[in-house]
């Protein structure tokens, strides 16, 4: 176990690189599965859920060659073996191996996946989907067990926007026979990452980016060399980083309008934002107005950015108002920021947030990976030394958290810990 150190107060500032995007990596592995030859996925981040995937797919069979961020994956070998426990918890998007082997082998037996808790994360518009391609599907033990003879296109509204289980369905629905429509279908980017892959491998694909989208089942899909969109929740921490420290950060390799709703939210408060094609400068400030944030699906406001948010709004003169429509309790990071000085209260889904002068540094703990992040914040924000806990949830979303702060000047160290 290790413990992130921040001895915060300076204003960073220079150039930083955006890894390849988290939510659509760890879709995309599971992606390959379906094909029968090889698939190369490059521009891959260097976070511990892609190590866990590729350890997952090795244990079914799949041959994988990992070098750099490029990740070669011959699913050719795989069998359908259940994977009820271990590894599978360890992350939320194991779920989407539910979608791929149902799609390859008809079968799947998956233990429930595990993810940050944000409060309850069904998986039932998962199942519905997968039901309503034909499979059967039994939950017991803490597993899911699915099984279809054979996939049939239908048409499925989904009761809640998901992300999940939107990409779960297009990839079973990519080897079914017929069309299938998914209506209240997700727009996350991520989503047209994942089409894009299945289109370069034959599947055909209509709609992404709309709320229905039409997948027109084949036969048999094909290896393909697919690079990943940049990661839009990285990008956006750096660029919070940016104004929290009143900082000049040119965040490169994004794409400047998968960050809009967190861009006019920063200019509301009075930061500087310059979009370029494919790269965002923020400069920071001293002053910050307070401003209300609602999350909501693509393209509102992203729930991912919520709790890193919340750690600048600390520093604004006046309070915001927090409201989280995603999730019922992602706000485990207030009463780490409230050690800190911050005055936050929390009334279900909402939380009050009034600026204080100052943040000082203090032991908290990542309590989950975006909650990691505002605490990163916080630290480079407050006075003295910020010592962080439970780093390994961070590592799930930053590759290379570390060196980047380094870069821009942050203070920032790893220390491992003691074992008594
Ligand atoms: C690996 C991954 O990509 N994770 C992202 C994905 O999570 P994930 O795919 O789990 O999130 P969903 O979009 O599915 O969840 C959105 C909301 O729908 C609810 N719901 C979801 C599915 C379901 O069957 N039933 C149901 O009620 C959830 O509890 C939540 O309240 O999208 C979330 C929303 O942008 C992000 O916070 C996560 O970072
Ligand atoms: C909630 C997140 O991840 P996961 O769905 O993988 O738990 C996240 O990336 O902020």
């Amino acid at each position: 176990m290790e413990t992130l150190m921040i001895k915060g107060g300076d204003h960073l500032s220079g150039t930083v690189t955006i890894s390849g995007a988290k939510n659509s990596a760890v879709a995309l592995i599971p992606a390959a599965i379906l094909a029968n030859s090889p698939v190369t996925i490059e521009n891959l981040p260097d976070i511990r859920d892609i190590h866990i995937l590729m350890q997952i797919l090795s244990e079914l069979g799949a041959m994988i060659e990992y070098h750099h961020g490029t990740m070669r994956i011959d699913p050719t070998q795989m069998k359908p073996k259940p994977m009820p426990n271990g590894k599978i918890k360890e992350l939320r998007a194991s779920y989407y191996l539910m979608g791929a082997l149902l799609g390859k082998f008809g079968e799947a037996t998956i233990g429930l996946p595990g993810g940050c808790h944000l409060g309850p994360r069904p998986i039932d518009q998962h199942i519905k989907g997968f039901e309503s391609l034909g499979a059967k599907v039994i939950q017991e033990s803490g597993s899911l067990y699915l099984k279809a003879d054979s996939l049939v296109g239908n048409r499925i509204f989904l009761d809640v926007v998901s992300v999940g289980a939107t990409i779960n369905i297009m990839l079973a629905a990519s080897r079914a026979k017929g069309q299938t429509i998914i209506e209240n279908a997700a727009k996350e980017p991520e989503i047209i990452d994942i089409a894009t892959i299945l289109t370069s491998m034959g599947a055909k694909i209509t709609g992404v980016g709309t709320d229905i989208i039409k997948i027109q089942g084949v036969e048999e899909l094909k290896g393909c060399r697919h690079s990943i969109i940049p990661d839009r929740i990285e990008a956006g921490t750096y660029m919070i980083i940016a104004a929290a420290t009143a900082g000049d950060i040119t965040v490169d390799n994004v794409i400047p309008k998968h960050l809009e709703a967190l861009t006019a939210k920063l200019k509301e408060m009075g930061a500087i934002v310059q979009e370029k094609d494919d790269s965002i400068r923020v400069l920071g400030q001293s002053y910050y107005r307070p401003v209300d944030i609602k999350t909501l699906p693509y393209p509102g406001f992203p729930t991912d950015l919520q709790q890193p948010v919340t750690s600048l709004l600390t520093r604004a003169e006046g309070t915001s108002v927090v409201t989280d429509n995603i999730y019922t309790s992602r706000f485990r990071h207030v009463d780490e920021l409230i050690r800190m000085g911050a005055d936050i209260k929390v009334e279900g889904r909402t939380a009050v947030v009034k600026g204080v002068n100052d943040l000082q540094g203090t032991k908290v703990k990542a309590t989950d990976l975006r909650a990691g992040a505002s605490l990163v914040i916080a630290g480079l924000m407050a006075e003295g030394i910020t010592e962080i806990s439970d780093v390994y949830h961070i590592d799930r979303g930053y590759e290379k958290l570390v060196e980047k702060l380094h870069a821009l000047g942050a203070n920032i160290w790893r220390v491992k810990d003691e074992l008594f």
